[in-house]
């Protein structure tokens, strides 16, 4: 990373050059760099090894560096990872660095740190027409504002495959299940280094939050990015972020794609994805009998303010309490903060954390990646014996949240929070009307 002439840098017909064909290489003006604590230490390893110990980065100010790991008492190896990041910051003057400290109830400072991929929206970094590239495989969220987001390492113009998302969206329904819905129709490899663009009324009705959920799960069908056509939603959400001026890109008339997916989403009905894929689509009320051991509301893909929200509102309308233990993992600090400040809806005033301490929720915890990598033993509701878990997060392969045993069904944060309230897969239709 940093030093953006050394290599080639994906670039799409989107975003790029109106006259890029699939398949070509192209020279792009990269305008965001991210890594976090996982990744960041490697390449700049890679970055020191290939220009030299006193390279210097081409823009301080382009590069995002994110640590997203929860602070371990075991594996000091971890926490090291963050220092190596913080030493480049200092070295290279990086302008962004996301880390805040405080005191562990044992005295020692800890790192308080963030999911990137959400992080980089809620900061401004996230801008219609610019090139994001990331360490990080999420980084694709970013297609939701128009930008061309991607984990970093690949050299062509992707083709696109365009995915019609029409229809009023049921009440019910969040962008988790439309996501679900997409993979589960082509399954884990059906976009495989391909970009997918979202479009249709169903996908201009989503909020901004929203449409980070659909693009995140990108990477879960392969696709090296999602994007999603900036519009007025995408320039309000901005007004508050950021002030660096940027030029939206669009598909226009020319524009070829590979396939191209219709779905009415007025009749989609909640979704799973069963152990041990995120293609294993299953209906979420074709699963009530799937007995599980916990839930999980957490993540880049499922842990921001609106997911929280959704499934506040699910204990509201309950107004019944968990049968299983149920894990908050904010997405980032502000994520954290909203949820002890910001009312739910139809509440009489209720933050989050109040209607979740009424369902008998755990408290939410610091904001992280957390358990959605599994990570090191103490991490905060890791599966650290094979129990099922209904989770809002990304990845349900055998071993992601812990166990190799442990089975997770991945949904949206209405259905983990009907599932909270019942100790089963639970379509939420049973609390919401
Ligand atoms: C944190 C990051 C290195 C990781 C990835 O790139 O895959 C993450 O996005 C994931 O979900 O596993």
């Amino acid at each position: 990373m940093g030093h953006i002439e050394g290599q080639i840098y994906l670039a799409s017909p989107y975003t790029a050059a109106a006259s890029a064909l699939t398949g070509e290489n192209l020279w792009v003006n990269v305008d965001v760099l991210m890594t976090n604590d996982i990744t960041g230490p490697g390449a700049i390893g890679v970055f020191k090894r290939e220009f030299g110990e006193n390279a210097k980065v081409r823009d301080r100010e382009k590069v995002v560096v994110i640590p997203i790991t929860t602070f371990s008492q075991l594996m000091n190896a971890a926490n090291r990872n963050v220092d190596t990041l913080r030493d480049f910051k200092r070295e290279q003057n990086i302008k962004y660095f996301y880390v805040t400290l405080r005191t562990s109830e044992t005295s020692r400072l800890i790192q308080i740190t963030k999911a990137s991929a959400t992080l980089l929206a809620q900061e401004g970094h996230c801008r219609p027409g610019e090139v994001l590239v990331g360490t990080d495989s999420h980084t694709c969220t970013a297609g939701a504002f128009g930008q061309f987001a991607s984990g970093i390492g690949n050299t062509e113009v992707p083709p696109t495959i365009r995915f019609v998302l029409d229809g009023e969206i049921p009440s019910y329904i969040l962008a988790k299940d439309l996501i679900l819905q997409v993979i589960g129709e082509i399954s884990v490899a059906g976009a495989t280094y391909k970009t997918m663009e979202f479009v249709g009324t169903a996908v201009e009705g989503l909020t901004m939050e929203e449409r980070m959920t659909l693009c995140n799960m990108v990477i879960e069908a392969g696709g090296k990015n999602g994007v999603i056509p900036a519009d007025k939603t995408t320039y309000d959400y901005l007004k508050e972020k950021t002030t660096v001026p940027y030029e939206p890109v669009y598909s226009d008339e020319q524009a070829r794609f590979l396939a191209e997916y219709h779905f009415d989403i007025s009749k989609l009905e909640p979704l799973v994805a069963k152990p041990h894929s995120p293609g294993n689509r299953a209906l979420a009320r074709e699963c009530k009998d799937v007995k599980i051991d916990r839930v999980y509301i957490g993540s880049c893909t499922g842990g921001k303010t609106e997911d929280f929200m959704a499934a506040a509102k699910v204990f509201l309308a309950s107004g019944k309490k968990v049968k299983v233990p149920t894990f908050l993992v904010p997405a980032t600090q502000k994520v954290w903060m909203d949820l002890y400040t910001i009312p739910v809806p139809e509440s009489g005033g209720k933050t989050c954390s109040q209607i979740f301490e009424d369902a008998g929720c755990d408290t939410p915890a610091s904001p992280s990646c957390g358990a959605c990598m599994g990570g090191p033993r103490d991490t905060h509701a890791r599966l650290n014996e094979p129990q099922v878990c209904v989770s809002t997060t990304n990845r349900n392969f055998p071993g992601r949240m812990g166990h190799k045993e442990g089975q997770i069904y991945l949904a949206s944060p209405y259905t983990a929070a009907a599932s909270a309230l019942t100790g089963h897969v639970t379509d939420p239709r049973e609390f919401l009307q």
